[in-house]
């Protein structure tokens, strides 16, 4: 019998293909050659053109890595062009899909064992149920934010105003009460069909057949406990949950490139002694908040690495290049250049963080971002921009203790004041107890990741508990 393939379904976001792939080899490697991979490509719209050859050049590496990963190109679907956001456009084009992932995995020549769906693409559990082939969710943010969707059908009937209109804080089982500003982008407007579009997936959720979360049990015990007890789900089966994470993409010494200039500029600079600004692959600043940065970096004395991208093109989503005599005030870069680097372009995150020389990190609180952060023991300052961001720097700073508080304006587009960027950097670098007790946290938790992952770790023993599930489950013939 031909080996049974686990199915892949990804979209394409920079922090959601590679992670869905990742976590699917090491569920590859759990399994010891009893299961392959099939993953399911969407043929992205003309205007995603740069992340099209992105995700094609991925492919290309991932097709010549010897693993047994096949990839099958679906046929193209008309995109929908009356979406107000990403997430209802995701959804909406991922479910015009169904028909050809349903065609394509029933013309596979190997038993199925799953369907592992990325979280934007619940609308495809019919496709499984329909073949009589097990669902899973592969979910890439943390267990907060799946806590929080899977209690969203339910607080949707319980609070009638819109949540910035409630007295108190938010109920989320698992979470400290969460304060209405610290909702993800679509939960903050209920008319919006990007709220719709999150309440239909966490209602989804718990139909699957199990959900895999990029976190660790020793990250988020509170969350992943109030799950897997049903008290975000209370009247409907709690989902049975794999914490596998954290699920970080390492490049092999092969594909390893040169050591860029930024790298090498750390490599000048004392132990701990950095602060690294990095936005994520959708975070740009336009020139009156790249002042206040400036200004703050200036004033509060420390060392830096600022990765700052400028304002996407017309008709893109994706940050451009800065163009820094533009962005930066004047004279800025020279009365720096002894401690500090403006970066203007795409950054190799990982090798900085991992880099001794960087002592703290003011990031947009995506996902990726953070656990990549504390792999390395490194604490944060959060500064979130868009997406579920805001409610994982909440997070960051009350239930986890690795971040030191920002104030960040909301309301004026995330706005940070110099002022305000200049005291969170002294916290983060040096100063007071909270950046002291953010340090001894992320250390704390750069162990606990690392133990996760290891040989009967945490997330290595879900892996291989989902493993040996799927391997049982995997004599399914989808040819009728
Ligand atoms: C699929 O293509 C893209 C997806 C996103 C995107 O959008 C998004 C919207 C939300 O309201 C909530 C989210 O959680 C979310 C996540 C998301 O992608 C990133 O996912 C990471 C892991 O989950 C991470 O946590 C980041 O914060 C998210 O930005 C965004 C995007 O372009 C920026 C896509 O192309
Ligand atoms: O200049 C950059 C910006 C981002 N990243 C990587 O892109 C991913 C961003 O994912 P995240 O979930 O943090 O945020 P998103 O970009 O999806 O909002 C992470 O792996 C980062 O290391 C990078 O390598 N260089």
């Amino acid at each position: 019998m031909a080996t049974p393939t686990v199915v892949l379904v990804p979209t394409w976001g920079a922090g959601h293909l590679m992670s869905l792939l990742e976590a699917g080899k090491r569920l590859l490697a759990r399994a010891g050659g009893a299961l392959s991979l099939t993953v399911l490509v969407m043929r992205l719209p003309s205007d995603f053109e740069q992340l099209a050859a992105e995700v094609a050049g991925l492919i290309r590496r991932e097709e010549a890595s010897g693993l047994d990963v096949r990839f099958v190109h679906l046929p193209a679907v008309e995109p929908p062009t009356d979406t107000v956001g990403i997430e209802e456009f995701v959804s909406r084009f991922v479910q015009a899909h169904a028909p050809h992932v349903r065609d394509a995995v029933a013309a596979l020549d190997r038993p199925v064992a799953a369907l592992v769906l990325d979280f934007f693409c619940t609308t495809l559990l019919d496709v499984s149920r329909d073949l009589a082939v097990p669902g899973y969710v592969y979910f890439t943010s943390d267990a907060a934010m799946l806590a929080l969707m899977l209690r969203l059908p339910a607080l949707h009937e319980e609070v009638t105003v819109e949540f910035e209109e409630m007295e108190g804080g938010v109920d989320v089982p698992g979470l400290p009460p969460v304060p209405p500003t610290s909702l993800p982008t679509p939960v903050m407007d209920k008319k919006n069909p990007n709220y719709t579009w999150f309440v239909y997936h966490g209602r989804r959720f718990a139909e699957t057949d199990g959900i895999m979360v990029n976190t660790a049990a020793e990250l988020e015990p509170s969350a992943l406990a109030a799950i897997a007890d049903g008290r975000c789900t209370r009247g409907v089966r709690a989902p049975v949950i794999y914490p596998i994470g954290p699920v970080i993409s390492f490049p092999s010494p092969s594909e390893k490139k040169q050591t860029s200039e930024c790298v090498r500029w750390l490599d000048a600079q004392p132990p701990a002694s950095v602060v690294l600004l990095c936005f994520g692959s959708g975070g740009f600043f336009p020139a009156p908040q790249a002042h206040e940065v400036a200004h703050g970096l200036e004033r509060s004395g420390h060392r830096f690495l600022w990765v700052l991208r400028g304002p996407p093109a017309p008709g893109s989503l994706q940050p451009t290049d800065a163009n820094l005599s533009e962005l930066l005030p004047d004279g800025f870069l020279e009365r720096t250049k002894d401690r500090g680097l403006v970066w203007p372009t795409w950054a190799p995150q990982k090798e900085m963080l991992a880099h001794a020389a960087v002592g703290g990190f003011v990031t947009h609180c995506g996902w990726n971002s953070v656990l990549e952060s504390l792999w390395h023991g490194v604490p944060m300052a959060p500064w979130p921009l868009y997406a579920e961001q805001h409610l994982n720097a909440f997070m960051l700073v009350e239930a986890m203790g690795v971040a030191v508080a920002m104030e960040v304006d909301r309301k004026r587009g995330n706005f940070v004041e110099a002022a305000e960027l200049e005291r969170a950097v002294k916290e983060l670098m040096g100063g007071g107890e909270e950046g002291r007790k953010a340090r001894e946290k992320a250390v704390e938790m750069k162990a606990a990741c690392r133990n996760a992952v290891e040989e009967g770790g945490s997330s290595y023993s879900a892996l291989q508990r989902l493993s040996e599930e799927l391997c049982k489950g995997a004599v399914l013939d989808t040819s009728n």
